[in-house]
């Protein structure tokens, strides 16, 4: 049997004194699209520390693949909150920004990249620096340049956070088609129910700092995901129930 992509087993960590995450367990197996969802400051990125290494466990374990992480290389591609484009940059030579980083000139970096522009809906725009195109455009070239690594495993971490709403409801249109094509292991971290549920095979539901999961959820709704009939119902019966999770008070606190 195939083992998960990645597999965590009763993780704890933090930073001097704060606990952040206190016991995180979970998979993601190839092919998937999981989310990490959970109120600010419960340790979502801290999450995402640990998977590039930046921050060590202090309990657990995390295998890739089945071996442990450390055994891996280089296994994630990373897509931050804000675009973290260049703004000296043109936008090919932004999205050919990782693949330089990992060594590859740019030349043969382009050539990776122009073949994609278009299904990016970047066709016409290579030339022009990010300031002049829509924060839509802007976070599909942000995309471009993550999933052009051609890592086995993606990390999101709350990318459309800073869009407003339209446009982030069609980034979400975006990415479901997007993964419906490519069937990218992926792993979001959001804030956001809707989008969680709009984009998910499973949700990972985390409780206030110190973390632990309060709440694991399977989407079984087909895509694309439409927001009308009865899987437009059934999608906001999950979301109304993730947020009565997320809402109940925790114990000792006021409601
Ligand atoms: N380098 C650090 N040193 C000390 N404390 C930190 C450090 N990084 C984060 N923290 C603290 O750890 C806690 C969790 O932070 P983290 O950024 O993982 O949360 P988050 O869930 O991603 O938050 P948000 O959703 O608001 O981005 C916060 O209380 C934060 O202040």
């Amino acid at each position: 049997m195939i083992p998960p992509r990645l597999q965590l087993t009763g993780i704890a960590a933090g930073y001097k004194d704060l606990q952040v995450l206190k016991d995180i367990s979970l998979t993601v197996r190839p092919g998937e699209f999981v989310s990490i969802l959970g109120p600010s400051g419960a340790g979502k990125s801290t999450l995402f520390r640990l998977f590039t290494g930046t921050l060590k466990p202090t309990h657990g374990e995390i295998l890739y693949d089945g071996l442990p992480l450390e055994a891996a290389s280089s296994p994630f591609a990373f897509m931050p909150q804000r675009d973290a484009l260049m703004p000296w940059r043109r936008i090919i030579d932004n999205a050919t920004l990782g693949l330089e980083v990992q060594g590859m000139s740019r030349r043969e970096a382009r050539t990776r990249v122009e073949p994609l522009l278009s299904e990016f809906g970047l066709s016409g725009f290579e030339q022009q620096y990010p300031a002049a195109l829509s924060g839509g455009m802007r976070q599909r070239a942000a995309l471009l340049r993550t999933v052009v690594q051609n890592r086995s495993m993606l990390l999101l971490d709350e990318p459309f956070g800073a869009l407003d709403a339209l446009t982030r409801a069609g980034m979400h249109r975006f990415v479901e088609a997007m993964w419906m094509r490519r069937r990218w292991t992926a792993m979001l971290v959001t804030h956001d129910v809707r989008e969680a549920v709009h984009l998910s095979d499973r949700i990972y539901v985390l409780s206030p700092r110190p973390a632990t999961l309060i709440q694991v959820i399977d989407i079984p709704l087909t895509r694309p995901r439409l927001r009308n009939g009865a899987a437009g119902a059934e999608a906001a019966a999950i979301e109304n129930a993730i947020l009565e999770t997320l809402l109940a008070p925790q114990e000792g606190q006021l409601p």
